[in-house]
């Protein structure tokens, strides 16, 4: 089957018109009022891998959804005005949300270079989490 644009061309494109936070900066702005980890994932992968303390968890199926504020599924804590730091596994599905979120005109919106497996590499803090439990911090 030949597609019209794959995955790897998806990813181009979005990674030229996203910005991209290295992990040091990330590392440095855990914790910060004004940023907020939104992590996309989904949450067989959280309870298995743990999650970014203090994140919120948006799974990416949602996103458009919970962050748009006419819309019947939206989240205040996306109306916040924070800086949102998506991650993922390894920046790729955050990369492709990213720039969906930056079309949809949400003004300060990044992600994680690297994703959580760089992050968790990294030896940065990671909370376990387990399955069934709240949706994480951030709102
Ligand atoms: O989307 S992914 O980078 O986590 S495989």
């Amino acid at each position: 089957m030949a597609l019209t644009v794959g995955y790897r061309q998806l990813l181009d494109e979005a990674n030229a018109r996203i910005e991209t936070l290295p992990l040091d900066r990330a590392a440095a702005l855990h914790g910060d009022p004004d940023t907020l980890f939104v992590d996309i994932r989904d949450p067989r992968e959280l309870a298995r891998d743990g999650m970014i303390p203090g994140a919120f968890h948006a799974p990416r199926g949602m996103l458009e959804f919970w962050v748009d504020p006419d819309s019947p599924y939206h989240k205040p804590v996306f109306a916040s005005g924070q800086r949102l730091v998506l991650y993922c596994a390894s920046a790729w599905r955050s990369a492709l949300s990213t720039d969906l979120l930056q079309r949809m005109g949400v003004p300060r919106v990044c992600h994680l270079e690297g994703g959580f497996s760089a992050w968790k590499k990294a030896g940065l803090p990671v909370d376990v989490r387990s399955s069934g439990g709240p949706e994480g911090g951030g709102g």
